[in-house]
C-alpha cells in the first residue's frame, strides 16, 4: 500500500494533496521538492497535507514547491475545502478549518466554487518591486502571508516574471509574494504573481486579496470589491474592515497511491 494522494487547482494554483488524518506522514522538505518537480515528481505549486488533530477542526498543512513553509494559501483553502466535502468529512455549507494563520471560516457552495474568510488584509506600508530594471511602487498587505501588490499602467502581460523580482528584504525578512496588477475597469483587475517559494504561478489567492486591498488604498478607501482576473481564471474579493473573502473554483482531478518503494527513498 503506497501513499495515497489527490491532485487538484484552484484557479490553475495547483496543489498534492496528501490525506494524513492520522499525522504520520514524515514529510520532509525533500519529500515536497520532488512531489512538486514537474518532471521528477507529480509537480505542482505546492503540497495541502490533510490532518484531523485531536482536538479542534481539520488542519490544512501548506507548503510551498521549495519546500518551504507558508502561513496561508487562499486557492489551497478552496481545494482542501473540495477534498473535505468530496470525501464525506465534513457537509457542505459552512465550517471552520485549521491553518498555520489560524481558524477560517469557509462556504462550500452548492455550484462548487467555495468562499474563504481570510481574516483582515493589514496593510502595513510601501514598497518596491523591481522587474527588468524598472521600478513598481507597491502597498504591503499582509494576508496572514506577506504580500507586495503593486498597481501599475504597464500591462502586466508585458512582464518577465521568470526572474524573481527585487524587493526591499528589510521590509519582508521572510520574502513577499509580489503582484502586479492592472485596473481593467472600477471593480475588474488583472493580476500576475511571482510567489514565494514557488516563482511565477498561475494564480494566488491570498495575493488576489492583497492586489484589492492595494487598489482600493491607492483610491483612498479601505473597503470594497473586485472580479480579479489570473492567468488561471477569475476569482471574486470583498474586502471589508473585519475580513476580507475570496471566492473561487476548486478542482480535483485525479486521485492515486504513490510507489511506497520511491517515496522511502526520498
Ligand atoms: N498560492 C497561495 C499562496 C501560497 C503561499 C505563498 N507562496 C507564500 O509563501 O506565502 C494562495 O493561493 O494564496
Amino acid at each position: 500500500m503506497g501513499v495515497e494522494f489527490l491532485k487538484g487547482h484552484g484557479t490553475e494554483n495547483d496543489f498534492v494533496v496528501l490525506p494524513d488524518p492520522e499525522g504520520l506522514l514524515d514529510l520532509t522538505e525533500e519529500r515536497v521538492r520532488v512531489l512538486c518537480d514537474r518532471r521528477r515528481g507529480l509537480g505542482a505549486d505546492g503540497v495541502l497535507r490533510v490532518v484531523r488533530p485531536d482536538f479542534g477542526p481539520w488542519f490544512m498543512d501548506y507548503r510551498n514547491a521549495d519546500g518551504s513553509i507558508a502561513e496561508m494559501c487562499g486557492n489551497g483553502v478552496r481545494v482542501f475545502v473540495r477534498y473535505l466535502v468530496d470525501e464525506g468529512l465534513v457537509p457542505a455549507g459552512e465550517f471552520t478549518i485549521g491553518t498555520r494563520s489560524g481558524e477560517r471560516r469557509v462556504v462550500a457552495h452548492a455550484d462548487g466554487t467555495v468562499t474563504v474568510d481570510l481574516g483582515r488584509a493589514l496593510v502595513t506600508g510601501t514598497g518596491t518591486a523591481t522587474v527588468g530594471g524598472s521600478a513598481f511602487g507597491g502597498v504591503a498587505v499582509d494576508v496572514g502571508n506577506p504580500h507586495l501588490a503593486c498597481v501599475t499602467e504597464v500591462p502586466v502581460g508585458e512582464l518577465d516574471l521568470e526572474v524573481p523580482p527585487g524587493h526591499d528584504p528589510v521590509l519582508f525578512p521572510h520574502g513577499v509574494n509580489v503582484e502586479f496588477v492592472n485596473v481593467l475597469a472600477d471593480g475588474a483587475l488583472r493580476m500576475r504573481v511571482h510567489e514565494r517559494g514557488v516563482g511565477e504561478t498561475r494564480s494566488c489567492g491570498t495575493g488576489t486579496v492583497a492586489a484589492v486591498a492595494s487598489w482600493l488604498h491607492g483610491s483612498g478607501r479601505r473597503t470594497g470589491k473586485a472580479t480579479v482576473d489570473v492567468l488561471g481564471g477569475q476569482v471574486s474579493v470583498v474586502v471589508e474592515e473585519e475580513g476580507a473573502t475570496i471566492t473561487g473554483p476548486a478542482v480535483l482531478l485525479a486521485r492515486g497511491e504513490l510507489d511506497q518503494a520511491w517515496w522511502d527513498a526520498l
